[in-house]
């Protein structure tokens, strides 16, 4: 069984937001971007809405859908399902994580990830550097 998780990469000012797992929670400490699984019946775009809702009291809208990844735990198989967001208001109160940042792209590499999410950093880099050129 694969569950099938949800992320969102929130840009404002160049940067992005990043989120730090905490004590508690499955791959604690590490850092992610906001989401979370998606429930029976959802879509991934409501799912993602829904989640960053819940956990940063943010209001968000997925703009584009990057590549899934498919990554093993200990315990479970997930699918991870980025999509890039525009912020669209609200203030960050933290709810389930530890702590966030709002990251320069370059600065990016420098973070400890969920093993899931290296491969989406190194597509939105991709992007960003297509974007420039
Ligand atoms: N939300 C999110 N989860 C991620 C990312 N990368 C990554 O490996 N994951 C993993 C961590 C969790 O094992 C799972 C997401 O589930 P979740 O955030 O709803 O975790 P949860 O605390 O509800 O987990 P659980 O106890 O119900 O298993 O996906 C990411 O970028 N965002």
């Amino acid at each position: 069984m694969i569950t099938k998780v949800t992320c969102a990469l929130i840009e404002q000012y160049g940067r992005v937001l990043v989120t730090q797992r905490s004590e508690t929670m499955p791959q604690a400490m590490l850092w992610e971007f906001p989401g979370g699984k998606v429930e029976d019946g959802e879509t991934e775009i409501a799912c993602l809405i829904r989640e960053i809702q819940e956990e940063l009291n943010l209001r968000i809208t997925p703009v584009q859908r990057l590549t899934p990844v498919v990554q093993k735990y200990d315990d479970k198989t997930i699918e991870l399902i980025p999509f890039l967001c525009q912020y669209n208001g609200g203030t960050i109160k933290l709810t389930e994580h530890r702590s966030y940042h709002w990251v320069m792209p370059q600065d990016l590499t420098n973070y400890d990830w969920c093993p899931a999410d290296i491969p989406i950093v190194q597509e939105f880099l991709e992007l960003i550097n297509e974007q420039r050129t």
